[in-house]
């Protein structure tokens, strides 16, 4: 197998991480061609100084003289956000890992789509607020887009081989978060510690708050839409609080698929870089002797009102769901830094909701436009 040259966009958080872990395996398979960072120079100059990229870009220009300063190796400095795509379309470039978080993801993807790449899409915001237009370049070009969400890995693995129109329910799985338990009078007094203490996985600041008031989920039922051109009605959450069935589908003939494992996202990264490749991993695996338990239970909407917001933002279409998205990023930021409460979250997301209207046709500019919009608002409420 050729080495492949593999661009990491936001290349020092959870999963970009994760990925230089596998790199590192893997490294006969792998050339990392370019990495970037938004703010953490430091983290991102150790990542030069051991894969030796040939482009590095600093999102963050404040320090760059700190960061060419804590570089033992020769590579190209970028600087400024608007290169994330410049990157993104590079073309030695053989694979694209969008790991950036938020709306800073959805152009990079687009242009890495227009480009013909192979984009490995962690950065589920993308398809959330530009589905359609996602769709539309990969008809129009040769691009390929392969999941790295654990759910959306799962449900790819379970249709090798199946063709999508046998597919009669996906079924995507919910650890519940930390709140699972909790009643509504204990969420009136959740402080940040609580809500980033996911109960199986560690990951970035942004998923964990939403993982925590499910609308981690809601983005999921929008990605999944998506993803898999089905409508919402075949599209059902369920809480699965182990975090072992990373999602299920269910075919016209009754017979269900589903993908099990540890909790852990090298798993999904490694096949959405390989895909439709799989190759060994050092990861944990099951003891299928040990006797454990994979428990199921409904959501509960009326606790965790954020997913059926963002149901219902997805069936409205439009500009909804960026609106919805661009809410909810400021609402977890203000909560991160205690402005606002945890119920506020999604007060804050219905408030935007109910107030943005546009009938401006769905384009990459007119989605920045609404995207600043919606933030504008969500940071007044
Ligand atoms: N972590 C996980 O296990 C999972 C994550 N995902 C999805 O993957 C994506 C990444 O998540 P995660 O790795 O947890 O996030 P992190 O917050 O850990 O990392 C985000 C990365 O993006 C960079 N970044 C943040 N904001 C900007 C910006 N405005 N412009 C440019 N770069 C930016 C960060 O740089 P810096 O370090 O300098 O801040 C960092 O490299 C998200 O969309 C998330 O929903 C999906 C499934 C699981
Ligand atoms: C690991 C991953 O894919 C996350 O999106 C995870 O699903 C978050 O956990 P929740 O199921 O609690 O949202
Ligand atoms: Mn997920």
């Amino acid at each position: 197998m050729k080495e492949q040259n593999l661009v990491i966009l936001g290349s020092t958080g959870s999963i970009g991480e994760q990925a230089l872990e596998i790199v590192d395996e893997h490294s006969d398979r792998f050339n990392v061609l370019a990495l970037s960072c938004n703010t953490n120079w430091r983290k991102l100059a150790e990542q030069v100084n051991e894969f030796h990229p040939k482009y590095a870009l600093v999102c963050d220009a404040d320090h760059l003289d700190d960061f060419k300063a804590a570089l033992t190796t020769d590579v190209e400095i970028i600087a400024g956000a608007e290169a994330l795509g410049d990157l993104a379309a590079l073309e030695q470039a053989d694979v694209i890992l969008n790991s950036l978080v938020g709306f800073s993801g959805f152009e990079p993807t687009c242009r890495a789509l227009k480009a013909g790449k192979k984009v490995a899409l962690a950065n589920k915001e993308s398809l959330v607020v530009g589905g359609a237009i996602i769709n539309r370049l990969l008809k129009e070009n040769t691009g390929k887009l392969v999941p790295v969400d654990s759910e959306h890995s799962a449900m790819l693995q379970c249709l090798v081989g199946e063709s999508n129109d046998t597919i009669s329910k996906l079924i995507i799985t919910a650890s519940g978060g930390p709140f699972r338990e909790w009643t509504m009078a204990q969420m009136k007094d959740i402080t940040v510690s609580d809500a980033l203490n996911h109960p199986n996985w560690s990951m970035g600041s942004k998923i964990t708050i939403d993982s925590a008031t499910m609308m981690n989920k809601g983005l999921e039922i929008i990605e999944a839409h998506w993803l898999f051109d089905l409508p919402l009605s075949k599209i059902e959450a369920v809480v699965h609080p182990q975090s072992i069935v990373h999602s299920v589908i269910e075919f016209v003939d009754g017979s269900s698929k589903a993908q099990l494992g540890p909790p852990t996202m090298k798993v999904p990264i490694l096949y959405a870089l390989t895909y439709p490749d799989r190759i060994s991993l050092e990861a944990p695996t099951l003891d299928w002797t040990a006797a454990f338990d994979l428990n199921f239970e409904p959501v509960d909407y009326d606790k965790f009102p954020c997913i059926k917001l963002a149901i219902n933002a997805i069936e409205e279409g439009g500009f909804k769901p960026a609106v919805l998205n661009a809410a909810n990023e400021i609402a977890v930021d203000r909560f991160l830094n205690e402005e606002i409460p945890y119920i506020g979250i999604s007060r804050i997301i219905e408030t935007c909701l109910e107030r943005l209207h546009s009938k401006a046709e769905l384009t990459i500019q007119s989605l920045k436009e609404i995207d600043r919009e919606a933030r504008e608002l969500a940071l007044t409420i």
